[in-house]
């Protein structure tokens, strides 16, 4: 049976549906296995570096195709077995089939070559950190489900693999910390009951805490970093991976302190993670938050932990530095912004402001090298970069940039 060739499928180099053999030799920061066929560069979910395969195309852009893939012909010896059954089915994890070293070498590399490619910057990247557990780290899930139109029980799971609507039916996530595994089949089995009350469908929230499992957005949640305890609410923003907090956020104090820092601003501080843990090295510290509740919280968790000399503004960090008294040369300002990154009237009045030192913390390296560039016009030098493996098994990963302003 021939396959329908979709509207605006563009032949060239390749038939729709075509099948080629070729050999995988790099990993795209999305997660995808690179090929090249007479140098026509294709992407191929699934396939790993050192693998051959065979690969259908379904799509060729200005300057690459994509293809499915359609078998491993020659596996790669970094192969492993993936421990999920849903494994690339579930559109959640990425690289559950490649050995966690591999999987670490392949960040560290994709962060070298966005740097150079993206910001033209050659330089050195460190090694990824590893995260102290390589499954069952995650202390949120967030599953989905649609109202199924025919009644019965809906999915409740996470997007299926290369989808933008089917969710999968996820029982239980090995990603996800036991103890949310434990309530999973609980909150599941909550939906069925009450599918019928929701007009279409909606998400579900199990959030680890110290004490057992949070279902619900408005609960306050707890968690512990090394000697410090940390109240926010479920819902809103806390890092997801608790297990290698204490290294990330270690890394983060001694960059942004080791040249004799005296004060420290916080942008994008959620409840605090970064300014609490970092303040013992700092004389002063001024926290910054859009979200009112998050802000309230970082204030508690301040006092809760006995830290008098920390203050927290619930205020758009766009707009902050104005405000600020503190000696810009003796200033640290650390920046963890969402996946957007940082917008152009945050950095337009940080580097008016002129801090001595940046640590830019983000889960988005693309955006944060985008960024980079802002940050080399404006006369600050990268000293160091670091990746952090804050997620196991997928293509996401942390990245720690620590900029020096040059005299
Ligand atoms: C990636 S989180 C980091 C939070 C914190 N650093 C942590 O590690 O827990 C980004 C935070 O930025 C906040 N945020 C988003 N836009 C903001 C803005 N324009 N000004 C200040 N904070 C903002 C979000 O509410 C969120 O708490």
């Amino acid at each position: 049976m021939t396959a329908t060739i979709p509207k605006g499928f563009h032949p060239e180099p390749f038939s729709y549906h075509q099948e080629l053999e070729l050999d995988i030799d790099a990993l795209s920061n999305a997660g995808d296995g690179i090929g090249r066929v007479d140098g026509w560069v294709v992407f191929v979910p699934f396939a790993l570096p050192g693998d051959r395969v065979k690969a259908r195309v379904w799509r060729n852009d200005r300057n690459y195709s994509s293809a499915d893939l359609v078998e491993v012909l020659r596996p790669s010896p970094d192969r492993v077995e993936p421990v999920c059954r849903l494994f690339g089915t579930c559109g959640g994890c990425q690289y559950q089939h490649f050995s966690y070293g591999r999987q670490l070498f392949w960040k560290t590399r994709q962060v070298a070559d966005l740097l150079r490619l993206q910001a033209g910057l050659e330089l050195p990247v460190n090694p990824a950190i590893a995260s102290p557990r390589e499954y069952h780290y995650r202390s949120k899930i967030t599953p989905h489900f649609d109202k199924p139109k025919e009644g019965g029980k809906p999915a409740i799971g996470f997007l299926k693999a290369g989808s933008r609507r089917e969710v999968v039916d996820v029982p239980q996530c090995p990603i996800a910390m036991e103890c949310i595994n434990e309530v999973l089949p609980m909150a599941r089995k909550s939906v069925y009951q009450a599918v019928a009350r929701f007009k279409r469908g909606a998400t579900i929230l199990l959030r680890a805490s110290e004490g057992g499992v949070i279902t619900n957005n408005n609960a306050v949640a707890c968690e512990k970093v090394g000697t410090l305890e940390f109240h926010f609410l479920a819902g809103d923003f806390f890092q997801n991976n608790p297990f290698i907090l204490p290294l990330f956020t270690d890394y983060v104090a001694r960059q942004a302190s080791m040249d004799g820092e005296e004060f420290l601003v916080d942008a994008y501080c959620g409840s605090g993670l970064f300014a609490l843990s970092l303040a013992e090295k700092f004389k002063k510290v001024l926290g910054v938050e859009v979200s009112e509740t998050s802000a309230d919280w970082a204030r508690s968790n301040a006092r809760s932990n006995g830290i008098s000399h920390a203050e927290f503004l619930a205020a758009d960090a766009g707009a902050i530095f104005a405000q600020v008294d503190f000696p810009a040369e003796k200033t640290a300002v650390v920046i963890d912004p969402p996946r957007k990154g940082c917008s152009m009237e945050f950095l337009t009045q940080l580097f008016a402001f002129g801090p001595g030192k940046v640590v830019y913390v983000s889960c988005n390296p693309a955006t944060q090298i985008r960024d980079l560039a802002e940050f080399d016009k404006a006369g600050y030098a990268v000293t160091a970069v670091q990746p952090f493996d804050l997620f196991p098994q997928t293509k996401h990963l942390e990245c720690v940039v620590t900029l020096k302003k040059k005299n």
